[in-house]
């Protein structure tokens, strides 16, 4: 995909930030500046606050406080919400919707249209789309109905979808979680190649050792703060634990990553209430 913003460009900025729902701030005093060309790992407990953090950049939940800044302009000013690729968590197709996988991807070009025009199929789009397919390895499945491509795949789809918009930064919610081993594998190639390409990522992880050789930043969320953010050598030497940490992909809702000797940090709360469950 074509990277707009010239790496190096702040292209999120938080001071002081607090999110959350109503007037229940879940994140607070978030500072943190990510830069065109990096890929972060958001990492952290669950529960503490990650998804909040994420969908508080997109505008999803309330921003309560401090200053957040989108390409260098503040957000109640900014606009351009396609510049932001988002991938939720846990989300794959709905098996009632009967639509083709270039269908589903061509819904991300969407915000690149009037909406009175028809969207499909100028030679641009397609080949947009084409594109964003072949990155993810789903060429081959195009044509096919969506219902009948497994978990993984399907959330390989929604990464194309996020791609065909052409955003400056792809922001994803543990895109890898419930995905067998094997999808797991394909998937980290997927966002290796990203990567490669100079796509600015944002990922929600706790399978850091499928994604450590394309990270170039960790920061971990605990307790709605930002109680840690670094390079992975930094990671690695400060907390002694990147390899243990890097170890919970089988632990998907394992509530204590293995941050909390971290200085300053609080020791990982009691579990989730929710049971790591999801909205
Ligand atoms: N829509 C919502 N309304 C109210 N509270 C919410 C909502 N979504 C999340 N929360 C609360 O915000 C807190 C942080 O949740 P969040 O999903 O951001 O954590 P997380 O670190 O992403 O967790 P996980 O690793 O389980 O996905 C939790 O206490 C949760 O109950």
């Amino acid at each position: 995909m074509t990277t707009t913003a010239p790496k190096g460009a702040p292209i999120i900025e938080l001071r002081h930030a607090s999110f959350g729902y109503a007037d229940q701030a879940v994140v607070t005093g978030a500072t943190l500046t990510i830069r065109a060309g990096e890929v972060v790992a958001i990492l952290g407990p669950n529960g503490s606050g990650k998804s909040t953090l994420v969908r508080g950049l997109l505008g999803l939940n309330d921003h309560l406080g401090g200053d957040l800044e989108l390409f260098g302009q503040p957000r109640e000013s900014f606009s351009e919400f396609a510049r932001l690729g988002y991938v939720p968590q846990r989300h794959t197709l709905s098996a009632s919707v009967r639509a083709t996988v270039a269908e589903i991807v061509a819904v991300g070009r969407l915000a690149h249209h009037r909406w009175w025009r028809p969207v499909l199929r100028s030679t641009r789009d397609a080949a947009i789309i084409d594109r964003a397919l072949d990155v993810v390895g789903l060429n081959d499945r195009a044509h096919a109905d969506v219902a009948t491509l497994s978990g993984g795949q399907q959330r390989r789809v929604l990464i194309a979808r996020a791609l065909a918009a052409d955003p400056d930064v792809l922001l994803m919610d543990e895109p890898t979680a419930g995905v067998d081993a094997a999808n797991q594998q394909v998937l980290s190639a997927v966002l290796a190649r990203l990567a490669e390409r100079g796509t600015t990522m944002i990922i929600v992880t706790h399978e850091l050792a499928a994604l450590a050789d394309i990270v170039t930043r960790i920061v971990v969320v605990q307790g709605g703060r930002i109680a840690f953010d670094g390079s992975r050598d930094e990671f690695a030497t400060r907390t002694g634990e990147f390899e243990s940490a890097a170890d919970h992909h089988h632990h998907e809702h394992d509530n204590r990553l293995s941050t909390s000797t971290l200085p300053g940090a609080p020791s990982a709360g009691p579990l989730d209430p929710r049971g790591g469950g999801h909205r």
